[in-house]
């Protein structure tokens, strides 16, 4: 069967998934058996549109990456333009919701009403958006269970990189007690351009270029978008409830030149560090600036690379390290889910 897919939100993230979805749509098809659609776009400023037969691949891809929205898009009989993001989810024939559109990180909406009105319809959702999944992650699971759905968000933390999956599949056993890593490509990238030389306003200028940063950096650079991440990790890796209030957190934005000179002459190097610690079934959590020594695994981690720590009882510390943002890194995460979906659906039918 052809997944129907609807997105909601066509920026950087949701045009690097459509980009992969449209050029490895033979090996999908040979290798998984996975053939999709874009039957819906819905985007504040590029436009919407909706055809329930689906819209052409390339035709939306050239619209918006040569005229920057989708008002060039051939029109064609069965083409609805102007629905908004409610209007798409609801009343369009898609199975999945792609919601990549910006993460609010002080009410995590207007994606948490997308998620409820997808599952009420009967509708999987894939994110990568982390306002749901840190703020409403309990309510939506169940949510997603009563309605018999799917609910993916591997891109949520590190990108591609299975920083959700790997832990919850393959560690499947173990007691995560701590969870350590550098959870945020943009203040990695900044850090490293900044010890290379680069002023902060240069590096972030750079990070944004490259597709790393958030619509308002401000999340990066004050630790909020790592301290979604470390909420996310909490609850669905730990199994430990944890609020983003409870998460002490301070970012990269007090950094100088001067210590950041100082870190190099004392051997040690600034590191944005995401930290989350279960003792005697207590959580804390935090995110702060550390000197990390060289001679620390995290130390060598660079640009937008990321890396994570996972305590476990049975293996000892286990550590993964990849993409942490990016345009074709964070559209494969999304891949990820939908294959996932898509393996589990035929497991059903057979
Ligand atoms: N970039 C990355 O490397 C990563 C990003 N993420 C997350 O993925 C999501 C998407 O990121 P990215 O693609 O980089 O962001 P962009 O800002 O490039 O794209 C977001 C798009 O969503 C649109 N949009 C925002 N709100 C709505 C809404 N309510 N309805 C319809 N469209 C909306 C925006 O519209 P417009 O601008 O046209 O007004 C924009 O085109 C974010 O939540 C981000 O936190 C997660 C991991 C990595
Ligand atoms: N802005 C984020 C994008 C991925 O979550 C980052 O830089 O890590």
């Amino acid at each position: 069967m052809t997944h129907k897919l609807a997105f909601i939100g066509f920026g950087v993230v949701g045009q690097g998934l459509a980009e992969i979805l449209y050029s490895k749509r033979q090996s999908l098809k040979d290798a998984e058996g996975f053939e999709s659609k874009i039957v819906a776009i819905s985007d504040f400023k590029k436009g919407s549109l909706y055809h329930p037969d689906g819209l052409d691949f390339e035709a939306l891809l050239e619209a918006v990456q040569d005229g920057g929205t989708l008002d060039s898009y051939p029109k064609a009989d069965g083409l609805i333009t102007g629905w908004d993001s409610l209007e798409t989810i609801r009343k369009s024939n898609a199975d999945t919701v792609i919601e990549v559109s910006y993460t609010d990180v002080s009410t995590g909406q207007p994606a948490i009403d997308h998620c409820r009105a997808a599952f009420e319809s009967g509708k999987n959702v894939v994110m990568t958006n982390k306002g749901p999944v840190a703020l409403a992650y309990q309510e939506l699971s169940a949510l997603a269970k009563k309605h018999g759905v799917s609910w993916g968000f591997e891109g949520t933390v590190m990108s591609g990189t299975p920083a959700l999956r790997m832990p919850k599949l393959t560690l499947a056993g173990n007691d995560i007690t701590e969870i350590r890593g550098i959870l945020n490509g943009t203040t990695n990238f900044m850090l490293m351009r900044m010890d290379e030389g680069a002023s902060y306003e240069a590096a972030l200028k750079e990070a944004q270029a490259l597709g790393y940063a958030e619509a308002d950096p401000t999340s990066d650079v004050e630790g909020l978008d790592a301290r979604y991440k470390i909420v996310i990790l909490a609850q669905h890796v730990m199994g430990m409830p944890l609020t983003v209030e409870q998460v002490e957190c301070t970012g990269i934005s007090q950094l100088t030149p001067e210590l950041i000179e100082q870190a190099r002459m004392e051997g040690r190097r600034w590191k944005l560090i995401a930290t989350a610690k279960k003792e005697n079934g207590i959580i804390t959590a935090k995110v702060a600036a550390e000197k990390v020594p060289l001679d620390d695994p995290l130390a060598s981690v660079s640009g937008a690379l990321n890396a994570i720590t996972y305590q476990t009882d049975l293996l000892g510390p286990v550590t993964l390290s990849g993409a942490g943002a990016g345009k074709a890194e964070t559209g494969f995460s999304l891949l990820i889910d939908l294959l996932t979906i898509a393996r589990a659906r035929e497991t059903v039918q057979s």
